[in-house]
């Protein structure tokens, strides 16, 4: 199956850093509909690596190719119509919550698909909130699930997903990573979700990718890497993310 979305030896230094690379020698493939979870300890460069897959940051050396075209042949704007990331840190433009939904249309100039809005506004677990409502005042979890909604509004071929449900209750969580499933079979739309949560990774994911030590170490089944990880560091990774609660329940 060609490839939706091709990284090749992506590399990307610090400032601070400039004699150690974040990570470097990132190869790795991403065809449509595949769910990934992207898994490493903090500050491996998991949030980098995905603001570099939407253009907004630049590696040092490697490349990236959605469609076998090289991210320097596409206009930044139609390569994030089809790779959409949606960060932590939610960020809600000026305006009412019905604006934030409206950003996507008005961007990109597709119909705003208000009913669709409204559904998905639904399952997320947002169907009271009033779409007048400064989307300002709302709270991070509710932001960060407006911030979801905006982006499935853009039907994008790859969601690039960091820790979406961060801020969520176990409830809430639940019906994102619901929605995200029923979506992605649906829409047939990858993703690439980091989370700290093993079994949240079990859950939502056929493909993890565990980065280590500044590189791609693993990238295999969901199954596969829970109950036979190919590398130490895997192996005392996931005993440690368990041992503070993160247990993947496969
Ligand atoms: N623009 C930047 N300038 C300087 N340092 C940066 C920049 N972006 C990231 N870093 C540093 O790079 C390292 C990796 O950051 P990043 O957020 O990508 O890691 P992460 O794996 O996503 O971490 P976490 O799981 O904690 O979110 C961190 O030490 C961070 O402080």
């Amino acid at each position: 199956m060609t490839a939706l979305f091709t990284l090749e030896r992506l590399t990307k230094y610090l400032p601070e850093q400039p004699e150690q690379p974040l990570f470097s020698g990132i190869t790795a493939q991403i065809t449509a509909g595949e769910r990934i979870t992207l898994l490493g300890a903090s500050g491996q460069g998991k949030s980098t690596l995905m603001r570099i897959m939407s253009l907004l940051e630049t590696s040092d050396s490697g490349s990236i190719a959605l469609d076998g075209k090289p991210s320097s042949a596409w206009q930044a704007k139609d390569w994030r119509k089809q790779v959409c990331y949606v960060a932590q840190q939610a960020v809600m433009l000026p305006g009412s919550v019905e604006a934030n939904l409206r950003t996507v249309s008005n961007l990109h100039s597709i119909p705003f698909e208000k009913e669709l809005a409204a559904q998905l506004m639904e399952a997320v677990g947002l169907s009271r909130i009033d779409w007048t409502r400064p989307a300002g005042d709302l709270s991070g979890g509710e932001k960060q699930r407006v911030a979801l909604v905006r982006a499935l509004l853009l039907h994008p071929r790859l969601l690039l997903l960091d820790e979406v449900t961060a801020s969520l209750d176990p409830g809430s969580k639940q019906e994102v990573e619901r929605l995200l499933l029923s979506w992605s079979e649906r829409e047939h739309t990858a993703y690439l979700w980091v989370t700290h949560d093993l079994a949240q990774a079990a859950e939502v994911s056929d493909t993890v990718w565990f980065m280590a030590e500044g590189r791609l170490l693993e990238t295999s089944g969901t199954a596969d890497f829970f109950s036979e990880p190919s590398t130490d560091q895997a192996r005392s990774f996931i005993h440690r993310e368990s041992a503070q609660g993160g247990v993947a329940d496969e």
